[in-house]
């Protein structure tokens, strides 16, 4: 593990009332410490977890649209309206790490197609843009994550396959096993919230907490459509009187 927790740098006169001050989730934190190599940002839509997300990428340094500290390329709204409030306590300091963000993954692909030099290597062998989105994404995990590194990632399920979120649990399980790379992670996949030993944060009513993943709504609601699909789609789709 590397980064031991954020902290919002206290601000000066009252709690500012734009974006990211109005996120409650965001207005609340004071710190949020980590103890997992794997932590889980959790919550419904609007929650905040992107925010706070590449706010610790920009923290460490990495492109707020996705990449590394080697990573400089143009984006609309690259930068990070939360990330100067932010202070991060490392022990040690990571030196190497990556954010990866799914909603900004297309300019991350054609900035690698007009930079790399080396047959994309460390993209599966062939342009990002040549391969499926889901073929993409999972080139990336398996060759480009590698090493002690912090790897922050941002719905990184988007476009895989249930058979590729499982083959993305084994990326992360081989990078964490020796204790050598950290990872967070915003995520709405039930099949990537069960790995196992996780901490699981839940940006819920304002507050970031911690809870059990049979506890999250991901966890509980598939579960009951995967049992009662019939009985909730009726209920659902009932005509109002
Ligand atoms: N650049 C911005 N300017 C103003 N408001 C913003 C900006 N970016 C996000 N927001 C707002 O901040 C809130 C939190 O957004 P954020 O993207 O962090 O949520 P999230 O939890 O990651 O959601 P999702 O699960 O849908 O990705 C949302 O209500 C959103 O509309």
């Amino acid at each position: 593990m590397f980064l031991r927790s954020i902290r919002l740098k206290p601000i000066s006169g009252s709690m500012p009332n734009y974006y990211p001050f109005t996120i409650p989730a965001i207005r609340n934190l004071k710190e949020l410490s980590f103890h997992s190599d794997v932590t889980f940002f959790c919550g419904e839509n609007g929650s905040g977890k992107s925010t706070l997300l590449e706010a610790i990428a920009f923290q460490c340094g990495f492109h707020t649209a996705g990449g590394s500290r080697h990573n400089r390329y143009e984006v609309h709204a690259s930068n990070s309206d939360l990330g100067e409030h932010l202070q991060l306590s490392w022990l040690p300091r990571a030196q190497d790490g990556f954010f990866f963000r799914a909603e900004s993954f297309y300019q991350f692909a054609s900035h690698i197609d007009e930079t790399d030099e080396d047959e994309y290597k460390s993209y599966g062998g062939k342009s990002l843009h040549q391969q499926s989105h889901g073929e993409s994404f999972l080139s990336l995990f398996a060759n480009r994550l590698n090493g002690k590194a912090i790897y922050l990632l941002d719905e990184p399920e988007a476009a895989l396959s249930p058979q590729r979120q499982l083959a993305l649990l084994r990326v992360i399980y081989d990078l964490t096993k020796e204790g050598g790379a950290q990872f967070i992670i915003a995520t709405h996949s039930p099949i990537l919230l069960g790995y196992p030993g996780a901490s699981i944060r839940l940006f819920e009513e304002g507050e970031i907490v911690e809870t059990e993943y049979e506890n999250t709504e991901h966890y509980s609601l598939t579960k009951y459509f995967l049992q009662n699909r019939e009985r909730l789609l009726a209920e659902l789709f009932k005509e109002e009187e």
